[in-house]
């Protein structure tokens, strides 16, 4: 796949530079955002706050554990970083404005790589028009990525996991099981099956603007798919009190797009769908009578009860990704 490591005459590596020299190269690589009021370059940014709130949260990538360098190229790693938090902003209904980013990085990473990971952030905030205001940098004996994200409600009440009411409709927006099918292809040496999906994984496309769009359009309860689509309508079951119903059926499309790498792997489509993560895809719930957002069709209903069904079974506790749970 897209193994970047170039070879050492492609330039310098980051042990030959020094911090200030890696920050030179990097710094002119990374958008400046609509709403930055003092760059990177002080001891911290400043970000305009237009309605007095801001939403902010933070998800780190680590080496060999969400991703292989074998596998992502410098910009696909900064891609993901970039995505997986975008995400989480729109998850709350909010706009992104703003991203620092924290890299801890070996010595003889080549300084091309890291370049490549700025422009990887770069490459999905500026069409946002978010800046990347600023970060950390490290070394140390593997890659990490920590990224911390701002937004701006727009004067909206934040979209939190803890609204959804027995009679909302449930909906989803994106994709599902995509970036799993992917991982699967690229753990098998098989990325040949099918490149579109192994750039699912290593290049996420989450639905960003549908998060502001889904809170216009009055949604109760929302969160974006990252640990699997049953783990993760479980943390908005349990935050809100309720039982989530999920109609496999609305997931067809995704599965059948799905099974042609399935029957080369010997796996289960539908396991990729529902317990797949890394799609970052919105759940979001719709009391009665809100018209959808475009992006979003309905996968199911929110009803009184506890837990989640599909297709009237409850679903297996322990689905999904967790990093200390087996
Ligand atoms: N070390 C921590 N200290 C304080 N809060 C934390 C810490 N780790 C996680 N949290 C909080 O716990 C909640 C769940 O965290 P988690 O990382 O699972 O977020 P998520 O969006 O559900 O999933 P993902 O990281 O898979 O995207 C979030 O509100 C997060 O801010
Ligand atoms: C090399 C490699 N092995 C396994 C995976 C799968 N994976 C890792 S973390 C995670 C859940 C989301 O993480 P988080 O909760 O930390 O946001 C998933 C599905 C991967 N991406 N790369
Ligand atoms: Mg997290
Ligand atoms: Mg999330
Ligand atoms: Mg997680």
């Amino acid at each position: 796949m897209t193994a970047d490591t170039p070879p050492a005459s492609d330039g310098p590596l980051v042990r030959e530079l020094s911090e200030d020299g890696l920050l030179a190269r990097i710094l002119p690589l990374l958008p400046r955002g609509e709403q930055t009021l003092v760059p990177p370059g002080d001891d911290a940014a400043v970000v305009a706050a237009p309605d007095g709130r801001f939403v902010v949260t933070t998800d780190v990538l680590v080496e060999d554990r969400h991703f292989r360098r074998a596998w992502s190229s410098g910009q696909d790693v900064g891609r993901r970083a970039a995505v997986q938090n975008l995400a989480d902003v729109a998850a709350m209904g909010a706009s992104p404005t703003s991203l620092v980013a924290a890299l801890v990085i070996p010595g003889d990473l080549p300084v091309s790589w890291v370049e490549g990971l700025a422009r990887g952030l770069a490459a999905e905030c500026l069409p946002l028009g978010v800046g990347v205001v600023g970060g950390d940098l490290s070394g140390g004996p593997a890659v990490v990525v920590a990224v911390t994200a701002h937004g701006d409600l727009g004067g909206r009440a934040p979209v939190l996991r803890s609204g959804a009411r027995a009679g909302d409709l449930l909906a989803h927006a994106g994709v599902a099981g995509r970036s799993a099918a992917g991982l699967a292809l690229l753990e098998a040496g098989r990325a040949d099956v099918d490149p579109e999906l192994v750039a699912a994984h290593l290049r996420p496309v989450a639905p960003v603007a549908a998060g502001p769009e889904a809170a216009s359009a009055g949604a109760s309860a929302m969160l974006d798919v990252s640990d699997g689509l049953l783990r993760d309508a479980g943390r908005m079951a349990r935050a809100s009190g309720v039982r989530i119903e999920l109609d496999s059926a609305a997931f067809r499309q995704d599965q059948e797009r799905l099974r042609a790498a399935a029957d080369t792997l010997g796996a289960v489509a539908q396991r990729w769908v529902l317990d797949g993560g890394e799609d970052h895809g919105l759940l979001a719930a719709f009391p009665p009578g809100c018209a959808l957002p475009d992006a979003f069709r309905p996968v199911g209903r929110v009803r009184a009860g506890a837990g989640v069904h599909v297709d009237g079974e409850p679903a297996p506790a322990a689905s999904g990704w967790d990093h200390f749970a087996g």
